[in-house]
């Protein structure tokens, strides 16, 4: 337990309060937060005949059961069944306004969404009616909940379509795609595979992630940055790999470094991390230490059904294993809006107008309970 640190406001936040406080969300995958309940819906009325079972309740303990799995590859598998009845305009658009509306549920006032769209052409959609399908149900989620959706898509890494992927992306980037990613299987599949895809990006100018050191190493890690460009790292929690702990001292490799110094932003996911088994627990997860050694960290869901869980249980967890204060939850929160991809005025007045003030309430509100 962390000793009390006197002038400071450590009254530890429940998880009531970090409902309340407005949060940012940067990975979070469309496909892996559909509610279990439009999982029956939709296979009903599409005719998909492959579900488990068709009782949402357990439906919702199927998701997270098979996900718990200690390998990345068997978490993956679930997801050809909420993939699987997503495959219509009216099904994409359901999925995003409703997740839209459970985000802000949750309190979260900017959120990066990504998905695949090569995932969602199996009854004949075009790609553009995919991403088009997408952003709808977001405009219309942000007209009826106020909270801001950007999406990411997604290439899968052992698909050869990452650079028509990207190309994608760049096309609808006016229109609310802020940006790029490549996902599934990381053994095997190293990011350089996609370089010419980076590369195009980069000369537009345009933003993407990778998903790195997840299911791999220091290799993936090291090749998403020093040969891909990635502006952020999906994951990236082996980076713990590269720092040495001795007692009190901490050594960090040249990668940890080049990443802390270059404030390379780590997309962490604790509550997916330990189903993937890229973490042995929450407690024992590399973000405490990252935390400490001032990495850019910031906090994730990844999959809400898979990983059966809120952006605001998995601050709840970390608040529980690592003592973390309010002022450590509004830090994590404005690493993620730092990182964000939207313009940087843009970033700027939701720190300032939104997460700051938001802060400042709740902290208050919390030294005058009786006021
Ligand atoms: O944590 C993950 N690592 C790698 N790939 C993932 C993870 N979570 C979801 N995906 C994949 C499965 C989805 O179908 C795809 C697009 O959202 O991204
Ligand atoms: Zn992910």
């Amino acid at each position: 337990m962390r000793a009390e640190r006197p002038g400071r406001f450590n009254t530890r936040p429940t998880l009531e309060d970090i409902r309340r406080a407005p949060k940012v969300l940067l990975h979070d995958h469309l496909d892996g937060g559909v509610r279990p309940g439009t999982v029956v819906d939709l296979a009903r009325e599409s005719g998909y005949g492959d579900l488990p079972t068709t009782d949402p309740d357990a439906l919702r303990a199927w998701f997270a059961e098979s996900a718990d799995s200690g390998s990345l590859e068997r978490y993956l598998k679930p997801f050809s069944h909420t993939g699987g009845v997503m495959q219509s305009v009216e099904a994409l658009t359901r999925v995003a306004y409703e997740c839209a509306e459970d985000l802000a549920n949750d309190g979260i006032v900017y959120a990066e969404v990504r998905y695949a769209p090569a995932l969602h052409l199996r009854a004949g959609l075009s790609l553009e009616q995919v991403v088009e399908a997408v952003l709808d149900g977001f405009a219309r989620g942000r007209r009826e909940f106020g909270i801001r959706v950007g999406t990411l898509l997604t290439a899968n890494r052992n698909q050869a379509r990452s650079m028509e992927i990207a190309k994608l992306a760049v096309r609808y980037r006016d229109d609310g795609v802020v940006g790029f990613d490549i996902a599934g299987t990381e053994a095997g599949y190293p990011p350089i595979k996609h370089l010419d895809a980076f590369e195009y990006l980069r000369r537009e100018n345009a933003h993407f992630t990778i998903h790195a050191g997840e299911g791999f190493g220091l290799p993936s890690i090291w090749q998403a940055i020093q040969w891909c460009g990635a502006d952020r790292l999906g994951h990236g929690v082996r980076i713990i790999d590269d720092i040495e702990v001795d007692g009190d001292e901490t050594r960090l490799g040249r990668l940890a470094d080049y990443v802390r110094d270059k404030r390379i932003p780590l997309e962490m996911c604790p509550s997916s991390n330990v189903q993937t088994g890229a973490a042995t627990s929450i407690a024992e997860h590399p973000i405490g230490l990252l935390h400490d050694l001032g990495f850019r960290v910031t906090v994730n869901t990844d999959n809400r059904l898979m990983s059966k869980t809120t952006l605001s249980e998995e601050f709840a967890k970390l608040i529980e294993v690592f003592d973390y204060d309010w002022d450590d939850l509004q830090w994590f929160t404005v690493n993620a809006m730092k990182s964000a991809f939207l313009p940087f005025t843009e970033r700027l007045e939701l720190i300032n107008g939104v997460i700051k003030p938001g802060f400042a309430q709740l902290k208050w509100n919390r030294a005058h309970p009786s006021a």
